[in-house]
């Protein structure tokens, strides 16, 4: 596990020539490779979207700063209270660390749990976050309702909720907890009008707070609202 000292003004996520190449193992090792050498870096309250085409690897590269999916090459540095870590090389102990403590994370789906309520799923990623529990829940309903889940809807899991719905409960357990660092791969994709607006307001607070976020969106006039940066993932397309 590499690990060194970070300085105050240090940016919050640096990515250094991170690669992926996937094999497939089911297809006779066939290799398909999809991004090298990606080098950015994010600052505290700092918003970098990522652009490109369909299949360009933006998903791709989310996943592997959130460590779902391991790098080729490079380092992913992300600062660790007074250290710096590289995520890339890091031990999953320590990966699962750094999720709780330092980067969240919402998916395109929400993997929905069984018999939890919705208004659990979102307190639990709080209490994990470390905030005491009445705390916790007290920001999950205040979340729940400023996404405009209908509070008759709380108290039930989400696996039969729909696909709007999920995805709120999805970005409250995304935004309940404050990480230094927040990965957003396309929160408003399944949202109407009103329900984008309140994700725009969320990523603003969350800038204003000093996290540092990486987001996919495809809706221009979101990304033009809360975009700092855009990087263009084609830049970094790995030759076949
Ligand atoms: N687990 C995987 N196994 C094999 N190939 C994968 C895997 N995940 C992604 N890919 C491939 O990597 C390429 C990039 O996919 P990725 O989802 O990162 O693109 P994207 O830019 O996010 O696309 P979209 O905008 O459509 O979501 C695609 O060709 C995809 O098929």
């Amino acid at each position: 596990m590499a690990a060194a000292h970070a300085s105050p003004a240090a940016p919050a996520l640096v990515l250094d020539r991170i690669g992926k190449t996937f094999t497939m193992h089911l297809q006779g090792g066939a290799r398909l490779p999809v991004v090298r050498d990606v080098s950015f870096s994010v600052a505290p309250g700092e918003c970098v979207v990522l652009g490109g085409p369909s299949g360009a690897g933006k998903s791709s590269v989310l996943k592997m700063i959130y460590g779902n999916y391991r790098c080729d090459q490079g380092a992913i540095l992300v600062r660790d209270g007074s250290e710096l870590v590289d995520a890339a090389a890091a031990e999953p102990r320590r990966i699962i660390r750094l999720r709780r403590q330092r980067v969240g994370y919402v998916s395109q789906f929400l993997r929905v749990i069984p018999r939890v309520s919705a208004l659990a799923v979102v307190a639990q990623a709080a209490v994990a976050f470390g905030l005491p529990e009445g705390l916790a829940g007290a920001r999950a309903r205040d979340l729940l309702a400023r996404l405009n889940l209908p509070e008759r809807l709380w108290s039930l899991p989400p696996a039969t909720f729909s696909g709007g719905e999920q995805q709120r409960v999805n970005i409250a357990r995304g935004f309940v907890a404050t990480h230094d660092i927040l990965l957003l791969d396309e929160p408003t994709a399944s949202l109407d009008a009103k329900n984008r607006a309140a994700v725009v307001d969320l990523i603003h607070e969350r800038k204003r707070a000093g996290s540092a976020i990486v987001g996919i969106f495809h809706d221009d006039d979101v990304r033009e609202r809360v975009a700092d940066r855009i990087v263009d993932i084609t830049r970094f397309a790995a030759a076949a």
